[in-house]
């Protein structure tokens, strides 16, 4: 199995005419629009919404918007030219202002409610009104929809101002937060771990914010200072940007008999995610004619469970840690969403857990269980609609039982694959974790090194950010030893060394390194943000000399503990 990202078609759109004529708002026909909401989209104020899919709201466009970068890798799978990103009226409108469009893009865009429940448990205590229906984008909004090259996406600013579900808060997202997004989502995507993807980042010339962050090498936990922020919008494009909360809803909402329309609403918004995430391989399975709703949906949480136990297993693997897998933030389609309390691993700690408000349960090692009760309230919620059918609903159920043994066999499959071995070995892989943790070895340094196959433990020291005693050279040495004897097993070195280079990436997130890109990005350089867009493209591939001395190195142990750096309370 390779990871690698997948090629692309040739550009073929230049001009924003060309993209606009590319719209074709399926959503706003099926689905429906919040009855009290106002035509224009004017409805920028915290308010409740109590029922519809969506509401119609203008994004807030930025105070002169300025280009920070683009996927370029995403524009050419999408048949977009790179000139499209700096012409003056895509920027116009990739920054909020939908005024320049013209049809068939509307110049409205749509904001959607959803609920949050946290390790299972529902919270309606986030919304202001005390009664979940003021939660949901607060600051997203989506602007387009359409097939381009062939393939329907969706299009979200994020940062876009507020909706009716901001809770009073501005609507913004400063440039710290957008850069790490877009940089984030654009490596997982180059390593071959689904994902919302990257699409654009302006920034604005002369509008800030304030938000808490930290001091120059602060060791505070909690943020220290107030800190002016450019503002910026990034765009984030997926076939839907619907989430386990927002089936929820709509859920609890036929529950407490909210509307009359309520049950009827849930049908649409879980047949909306069928259609737009999983309708081929429903058709697939089940064939095109004589579908029940009911088969689809048992079809449905077996795609569904398939695809988030294989995602989460995939974190574990490229040392992803997302720090608040809340429903709320846990993708129906199965990917990866929501990049702000989210880190990657660098010296391994099973436990670890960058974000200051996630705790232990939403921490590295714990996802497999977090994803476990967001499936179940997935399950919980879908699970109406199959009232009038016993067998179905027999069958739905036992999908759900069998989560955890699915979710530990991709766990142990991962595990295998990142070893080079066949089959997972639990006695190998127990002392392993053991000999990690003494040694605090730099996650992504240690597989890379172990990818050569070495008989000698001292290639994989590299990794480690103490020194050893002989006592814990011997315990590696012993290890390696016995691991190596395991993979010679399984067929030839230099074909399992090549299959787990392409599985243990060379280049991890190293959050040390991405400060100063976004740190010079807030002083209009954006130099740096480019070239890690550049390394993290390619991150199984070896590059240059310069590249790898820069990049493929441990984090200064003076930065261990740094505020910002090591953790952050505050992803906005
Ligand atoms: N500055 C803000 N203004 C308005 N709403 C906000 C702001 N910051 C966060 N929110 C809202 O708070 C909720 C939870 O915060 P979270 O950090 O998950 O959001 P987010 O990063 O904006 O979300 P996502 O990527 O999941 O859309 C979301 O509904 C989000 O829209
Ligand atoms: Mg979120």
């Amino acid at each position: 199995m390779s990871y690698r990202s997948k090629a692309s078609a040739a550009p073929c759109v230049t001009t924003f005419d060309e993209f606009a004529r590319l719209a074709d708002y399926s959503l706003m026909d099926t689905l429906n629009a919040d009855p009290d909401a106002t035509i224009d989209g004017n409805d920028h104020r915290a308010r409740q919404v109590f029922s519809g899919h969506f509401v119609p709201v203008t994004p807030t466009p930025l105070a002169e918007p300025e280009y920070v970068t683009h996927s370029s890798t995403f524009f050419k799978e999408l048949g977009l030219s790179d000139e499209l990103a700096l012409d003056a009226q895509f920027r116009q409108v990739f920054s909020g202002d939908l005024s320049a469009t013209h049809k068939p893009m509307q110049p409205v865009g749509w904001a959607t409610g959803y609920a949050l429940s946290i390790y299972g448990k529902e919270f309606i205590q986030n919304c202001p009104f005390g009664t979940g229906n003021g939660y949901g984008d607060g600051r997203a909004i989506s602007v387009f929809e359409g097939i381009v090259n062939g393939q329907r996406w969706e299009m979200q600013l994020k940062g876009g101002g507020p909706t009716p579900y901001c809770r009073g808060a501005d609507g913004r997202a400063v440039l710290r937060s957008s850069v790490r997004e877009f940089l984030a989502q654009d490596y997982m995507h180059a390593l071959g771990v689904p994902t919302s993807r990257s699409f654009t980042l302006y920034v604005s010339k002369s509008e800030t914010v304030t938000r808490p962050w930290y001091s120059q090498d602060s060791y505070s936990l909690d943020p220290d200072v107030l800190v002016d922020n450019p503002v910026a919008i990034s765009t984030r494009v997926a076939p839907s940007f619907l989430r386990v909360g927002q089936l929820e809803l709509f859920a609890r909402r036929t529950r407490s008999n909210a509307h009359p329309k309520a049950l009827e609403e849930l049908r649409m918004i879980v047949s909306h995610l069928i259609e737009r995430e999983y309708k081929s391989e429903i058709d697939q399975a089940l064939g095109i004619a004589n579908q029940s709703f009911a088969d689809q949906l048992v079809e449905l949480a077996k795609r569904f469970r398939q695809r988030l136990t294989t995602l989460v297993a995939n974190w574990l693997r490229v040392g992803y840690c997302q720090g608040n897998f809340n429903s709320d933030n846990c993708a129906a389609g199965g990917f990866t969403l929501d990049y702000g309390p989210f880190g990657f691993c660098e010296s391994f700690e099973p436990w670890f857990q960058p974000w200051t408000g996630g705790g232990e349960k939403f921490s590295f090692f714990h996802q497999p269980t977090a994803a476990e009760a967001n499936y179940h309230m997935f399950w919980k919620a879908v699970r109406p609609l199959l009232a009038e059918d016993a067998g179905a609903l027999e069958q739905f159920d036992q999908v759900r039982q069998g989560f955890a043994a699915a979710m530990q066999q991709q766990v142990q499959n991962i595990w295998a694959i990142k070893l080079g071995l066949t089959e997972f070995n639990l006695e190998i892989f127990k002392q392993l974790m053991q000999l990690m943790t003494q040694s605090k070895v730099d996650y992504t340094i240690f597989f890379r090194e172990l990818s050569h196959i070495p008989d000698d433990i001292s290639a994989l020291k590299k990794s480690f950010s103490i020194e050893t005693s002989p006592q814990l050279d011997e315990q590696w040495q012993s290890w390696l030893k016995t691991w190596r004897d395991l993979v010679i097993k399984g067929g030839d070195l230099t074909e399992i060394s090549t299959k787990m280079k392409q599985t243990n990436p060379k280049y991890a997130w190293r959050e040390w390194l991405i400060v100063p890109a976004y740190q010079q990005a807030m002083q209009g350089d954006y130099s740096l943000v480019k070239e890690l867009q550049e390394v993290l493209s390619h991150p199984y591939d070896e590059q240059s000399q310069e590249i790898e001395d820069k990049y493929y190195r441990l984090r200064p142990s003076a930065l261990a503990d740094v505020g910002g750096v090591s953790h952050y309370s505050c992803s906005s």
